[in-house]
């Protein structure tokens, strides 16, 4: 995973400025919808409105609302959907939902939707969503995230050969034939390509709707041109076109998608119905080059107030003015104050979060738990990590931005930047952790003094967002230093330690007694 610090600002606009994309200028806005019972959604299929009020949904949140109007509703889906609305406001389920009901008539299973992901966790939480609703209708779903081995996923997602059953079968016939176990994929893009290069049977021939989530992430890296092969595999080949006998009957297989025979239909060439594609992002992309590569088809915006990018309307932003050498004291002085309440700590990178981690525990008797969270450390400490901050058995989380995106954990009411971020995106995705699905949420920021101004005016770029100054009682900083004068001595001389081959020996340094070990790596970013 990538550090998010260095490399938001490709979308970085020094003021807010008209998109140079036309039908980005006239979005349509989720703000002018309000909330809507699920039984008053117009069209909705019941068995799927069960499932909504048996996952505790009792209500569509704006987002949801404007997504269904264009694609169910008299939108019907005539143009690519780009959402850009803040994070928490629900967009999993604002694509999820349309997508399942549109599918939920379909007569024989084959790939028809695949949502792609730019990390595993993310990719495994959408996948929940898909999974509470799409069985209902009789779809199946499936994921290619690289959890499981390859052989596991290839069981889930393709049938045995026919060919193995009746060995008559014409071979074209076979060939044809829908071979897949699952009508909704929802992946991470290298073990796509994994699946779209090596696995026999794995076709996106019939693929309809394609939803790219967190797509300003999903366009900055190329994940082996995962993007251009999704298209050019649902496009149709020469050898498509000329599917038919001399008599102008059609060859196609019985079980040939309408996609496919609107091909024979002669749609200039196009797809019919065509690749439908739903895009969305708290921090929407608006660089033409960027978004061209998605082939969007008249795409329709729909934007979350008047800014390009929107705070949460109930987080609340507070910033802290201290200097470098009491920061940790600063630190821990907060998250005292925060009761143990469920905490992120960002900071920049994977070796400040060790070191951080490491400090705080040479602190002893400290009123909360904290446990580090690395891309260096194995997945399944990560995963046991988050299973226990979930579970309330660890209180804070001090890492770098792998925790940034998308990640959804109930109950979490507090965001501490450590270090300032550099981006308004940043900031964005890392604050939207908390206030999330309308609940209420604090974003802390530790500044230094000549850092003030840039953070006002970085803020400034998010609309609704305006940050209160925060102060700390100086004496509870104070009663610290003893402990941390020791502490720091404590951790130049572990950090010499590890300086030699230490560095990359599995340690637990958290000093929390954190469920996992850490796998360490110098200079590396997330
Ligand atoms: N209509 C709803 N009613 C109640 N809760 C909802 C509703 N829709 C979504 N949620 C909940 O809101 C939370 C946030 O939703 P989701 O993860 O889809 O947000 P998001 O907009 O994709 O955020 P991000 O940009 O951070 O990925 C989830 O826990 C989800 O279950």
């Amino acid at each position: 995973m990538v550090t998010m610090g260095t490399k938001e600002q490709e979308d970085e606009a020094p003021e807010e400025r008209v998109p140079h994309l036309p039908w980005m200028r006239h979005p349509v806005d989720i703000d002018s919808f309000s909330a809507c019972p699920v039984a008053s959604l117009p069209r909705l299929d019941p068995r799927l409105a069960e499932a909504l009020q048996r996952m505790g949904i009792e209500s569509f949140f704006p987002v949801q609302v404007s997504a269904w109007l264009e694609t169910i509703g008299p939108g019907a889906f005539q143009r690519d959907i780009c959402i850009n609305s803040p994070t928490g406001s629900g967009k999993t389920l604002a694509y999820a939902l349309p997508i399942v009901q549109m599918l939920s008539t379909r007569k024989v299973r084959c790939l028809r939707a695949l949502v792609v992901l730019p990390t595993r966790d993310l990719a495994l939480q959408v996948k929940e969503v898909f999974d509470a609703i799409a069985p209902v209708v009789g779809l199946t779903v499936a994921s290619a995230v690289g959890q499981s081995s390859i052989a596991d996923e290839i069981s889930d997602l393709i049938k045995k050969s026919k060919q193995e059953l009746y060995p008559s079968l014409d071979d074209e016939y076979v060939e044809m034939e829908p071979q897949t176990k699952v009508d909704i994929l929802v992946a991470t893009p290298g073990r796509l390509m994994d699946h779209i290069n090596m696995t026999k049977g794995f076709s996106l021939e019939h693929l309809q709707y394609l939803v790219v989530d967190e797509t300003d992430r999903m366009l900055r890296e190329a994940y082996q041109s995962w993007l251009p092969t999704v298209i050019q595999f649902t496009r149709p080949t020469k050898q498509d076109l000329f599917r038919h006998d001399t008599t102008g009957r059609t060859l196609l297989h019985p079980l040939t998608t309408i996609r496919r025979s609107g091909v024979e239909r002669g749609f200039k060439g196009k797809c019919y119905p065509r690749l439908a594609k739903i895009v969305c992002s708290a921090t929407l992309t608006q660089d033409p080059s960027k978004l061209s590569q998605l082939e969007l088809h008249h795409p329709l915006l729909l934007n979350s107030g008047k800014k390009r990018y929107r705070i949460p309307e109930k987080l609340e932003s507070y910033k802290l003015i201290c200097t470098s050498n009491i920061k940790p004291l600063c630190l821990i002085v907060l998250l005292q104050e925060l009761r143990g309440e469920k905490c992120l700590v960002f900071t920049k990178s994977v070796d400040d979060s060790h070191r951080l981690s490491t400090l705080l525990g040479f602190f002893e008797d400290l009123p909360f738990k904290f446990s580090e969270f690395s891309s260096l450390q194995r997945e399944s400490t990560r995963r046991k990590t988050l299973a226990a901050f979930k579970e309330g058995e660890i209180d804070v989380l001090i890492g770098s931005d792998i925790m940034a995106r998308g990640i959804h954990i109930n109950g979490l009411r507090y965001v501490i930047n450590y270090e300032m971020p550099q981006y308004v995106k940043t900031y964005i995705h890392r604050a939207g952790r908390t206030a999330r699905a309308g609940e209420s949420g604090s974003c802390f920021t530790f500044l230094r003094k000549n850092e003030v101004k840039r953070f006002d005016k970085l803020l400034k770029k998010a609309d609704g967002s305006s940050c209160i100054l925060r102060s700390l009682p100086e004496e509870s900083i104070e009663s610290l230093r003893p402990v941390f004068e020791t502490a720091l001595e404590k951790l130049k001389d572990k950090l010499k330690g590890s300086a030699e081959p230490e560095a990359s020996k599995k340690s637990n340094n958290s000093g929390d007694k954190a469920p996992g070990a850490l796998k360490r790596k110098r200079g590396k970013q997330t």
